[in-house]
């Protein structure tokens, strides 16, 4: 069966969905993975990898198609397009890729998507790329540097841009090439179920490779899977996936035993999760909005048999009263514009303006004035965020200091991709006054 299946043909299809604006990347690429659970491991690695890197290179791989057509990307047919972008992308960025092999299997799937017309065309423009290394001019460094960032990061000027409000220019290229990094996977062990020594040796017994992560006990740094959703000790509850960034979240929370904690939006439940396994007696409230997201958070908690994790559909602009003074913490782990997970999630930066992210600044803040009022006096408030934004971190955080009980405890902690080696993320810590 495994061998009638075209990889290039389910990846020109996941573009194609990736096309929706609404489409998320790990979503569209997680289906197909698991539609296709029967194909070989090195089959499953080239339709991801062929996936992933043609939607975080598009504007680069636009770039040089442009210089070797006539018509311009964006007057092409959609398939037309991704079909160039991936097997360009196979050209300049898959080394073990012949060009015969990518040029023919594109003249064909233009062929059997009913572009019978257009076989000579994408033909001619590939083997033209392929004859000259697809070699181009890219925009002048010194002349044009968001310009130039934009193509050789794949990144959309006004993303660029913003980024270069923030921060010197080596700090900005370090971000935008901290998000091409080959991607770690670190797992939380489930500490109620089992110690991090016999997890490490379960994982062996599937294949895969666990090392231990300095300063986080119940962390390991994990290689060697193939589907960790089919591997056996997740399905037992073993583990679940978490950046090292989400666990330091929870480690600046640091609950004490009895503690009771609210989550405010807290889907998928990773950090809800982590502060449980930290708790003897106490309790942590996992809330989000919709069935959907607290059902996500229910499969979870079940999946690791935590029974200190109650769920509740609540929407957090709303102000609960009957929660008033009463967690010792809350976490505020709030929707934000997540560019500091553009690595893991390319469509993000395709889908993000300046706007949207003024936008967001404005919901956090309107979150942050309802839900600070649970924490009792003298307990604490967590705001973190994936991403990488001063008006959602810093200034948010400051307005918050200004304009509510709570003193600052220790400075707020901007985590960066290409520099902190994590995922983007900030997190600060608020103590509210007795
Ligand atoms: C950054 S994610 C939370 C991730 C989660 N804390 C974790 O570690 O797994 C933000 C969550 O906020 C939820 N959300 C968005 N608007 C909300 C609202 N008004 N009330 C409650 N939750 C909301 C989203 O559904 C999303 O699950």
């Amino acid at each position: 069966m495994a061998d009638s299946v075209n990889e290039r043909e389910i990846v020109l299809d996941i573009l194609l969905e990736l096309n929706r604006p609404e489409a998320m990347s790990h979503l569209v690429i997680g289906a197909a993975l698991k539609k296709y659970q029967y194909l070989l491991k090195h089959q499953r690695s080239f339709i991801t990898r062929l996936a992933q890197g043609t939607l975080e290179r598009r504007i680069e791989l636009d770039y040089i198609i442009n210089q070797y057509s006539k018509t311009p990307v964006r007057k092409m047919k959609p398939l037309i397009r991704s079909l160039l972008e991936m097997s360009v992308y196979q050209l300049k960025y898959m080394d073990n890729v012949p060009v015969s092999a990518v040029c023919n299997e594109a003249v064909k799937l233009a062929g059997k998507r009913h572009f019978v017309n257009l076989k000579g065309f994408v033909n001619g423009v590939l083997r033209n790329i392929a004859r000259n290394d697809c070699t181009c001019e890219y925009p002048d460094q010194k002349k044009e540097p968001v310009k130039y960032l934009s193509v050789r990061y794949s990144m959309p000027e006004e993303l660029v841009a913003f980024f270069k409000k923030q921060a010197d220019d080596t700090t900005v290229e370090s971000i935008l090439a901290g998000f091409y990094k080959e991607k770690t996977t670190y797992i939380r062990c489930n500490t109620k179920k089992l110690t991090v020594e016999e997890l490490k040796a379960h994982l062996l017994s599937e294949n895969i490779q666990a090392e231990a992560v300095e300063g986080l006990p119940y962390a390991l740094k994990i290689t060697g899977y193939d589907y960790l959703l089919a591997c056996e000790s997740f399905q037992r509850g073993e583990f679940f996936v978490q950046d090292i960034s989400s666990m330091l979240a929870g480690e600046l929370a640091s609950p004490a035993p009895h503690d009771r904690i609210i989550d405010v939006c807290a889907a998928p439940g990773g950090k809800s999760m982590n502060v449980a396994l930290k708790l003897t007696d106490g309790s942590v409230e996992a809330r989000d909005l919709t069935p959907l997201k607290t059902q996500l958070i229910r499969e979870n908690i079940a999946r690791l048999g935590l029974d200190n994790i109650s769920v509740k559909e609540w929407d957090a602009r709303v102000s609960d009263t009957a929660s008033k003074e009463s967690a010792d913490i809350v976490l505020a782990d709030l929707p934000c514009s997540g560019l500091g997970i553009i690595g893991r999630k390319p469509d993000i930066k395709y889908h993000t303006d300046i706007e949207k992210i003024e936008q967001l600044a404005s919901l956090q803040r309107e979150i942050l004035t309802v839900v600070q009022e649970y924490v009792k006096p003298g307990g604490t408030l967590v705001y973190s965020t994936c991403t990488i934004s001063r008006p959602e971190n810093e200034e948010n955080a400051a307005w918050f200091e200004k304009n509510f009980p709570f003193i600052r405890e220790g400075s707020a902690k901007q985590l960066l991709p290409g520099i902190d080696g994590t995922d983007g993320f900030f997190m600060v810590k608020f103590r509210k006054k007795l």
